[in-house]
């Protein structure tokens, strides 16, 4: 552990503290997630294999890096390093803009949309390496299942991140046949998991819904005093319109994510091929 000089806490994720270090070698600032495994259940620690597995397999310009994981056998800590972006998280963007009563440009709006479906294509339809043939292969769909405004991150250039996959999932999972018992934040829960049925990839594309829906309104497409009262309301699904000054083509893309019925929503695919959505073809691949 003596490669990186720690720094300030950043603050606390799923699993552990994040904190600002410094590599030593080069100078680099990242950030490292320091988990505690001595309190840790059986099931957690396979839980955070299960995660360390699935960040390492996602390398995508909108996914935020992971670059190493170090065991400190002395302390039983674990850590996990990645990329650190300076640009704060998308939750903090939206709450200055509602301090200030200040709506987030169109353009904007846009652009992060663009990034979180390209980062949730990655996840979802993003192919691995065949170890013998290192041919390129389909692999099983990894849902985020948290995708929420705290989670996404900007980097110096206004790079849009997804990160903390700590309550990801690989599809590949023997307990995909039930309900995964829903660990995320309410706001952003899907009706389908509201009637406890199966979390997929739509499930993400809801999220996805409310984080533009957010960044739009500059508050959350369902709001209530009481879990029972939100449930209700997602159940429901009206949304209040947005501020005039956003386009119709903006509008009719959320609803579309915001469609009830999971079969409704658009896929990635669908999304990307929309002619408001700029993709530059390489990324696709
Ligand atoms: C608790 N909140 C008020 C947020 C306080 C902290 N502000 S903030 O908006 O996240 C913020 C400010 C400046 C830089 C960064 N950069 C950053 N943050 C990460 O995780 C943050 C962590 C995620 C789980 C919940 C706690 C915070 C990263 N993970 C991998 N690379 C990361 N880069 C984040």
């Amino acid at each position: 552990m003596e490669e990186y000089e720690a720094l300030e806490s950043i603050g606390s994720g799923s699993f552990g503290l994040i904190r600002k270090v410094r590599r030593k070698s080069d100078g680099k600032i990242l950030a490292r997630k320091e988990i505690d495994y001595r309190k840790m259940s059986t099931k957690e620690k396979e839980q955070l294999v299960a995660e360390v597995n699935i960040l390492k397999d996602l390398k995508h310009p909108n996914i935020v890096e992971f670059l190493e994981r170090v065991i400190d056998r002395e302390n039983s800590f674990i850590y996990i390093l990645m990329e650190y972006c300076e640009g704060g998280d998308l939750a903090s963007v939206i709450r200055r803009h509602r301090e200030k009563s200040v709506l987030i440009p169109e353009e904007f709006v846009w652009s992060i949309m663009t990034q979180l479906t390209m980062a949730l294509h990655e996840c979802h339809c993003g192919m691995s390496r065949n170890e013998e043939t290192n041919q390129p292969m389909p692999r099983a769909a990894i849902l985020h299942r948290d995708l929420k405004p705290d989670n996404v991150f900007l980097d110096a250039n206004k790079n849009v991140k997804l990160g903390d996959f700590g309550l990801s999932r690989s599809l590949s999972n023997p307990q995909k046949a039930f309900a995964q018992t829903y660990v995320g934040t309410p706001f952003y829960m899907s009706p389908e998991l509201i009637s406890e049925s199966i979390y997929d990839i739509k499930s993400d594309i809801w999220s996805l819904g409310c984080v533009v829906f957010e960044m739009c309104a500059l508050e959350p497409p369902f709001l209530a005093d009481t879990q029972a009262q939100l449930s209700a309301k997602i159940k429901l699904g009206r949304i209040q319109t947005l501020p005039s000054q956003y386009s119709y083509e903006l509008n009719v893309v959320i609803r579309s994510m915001l469609q009830l019925s999971p079969r409704k929503r658009p896929t990635t695919t669908e999304l990307l091929a929309n002619p408001k959505i700029k993709v530059c073809k390489k990324h696709l691949e």
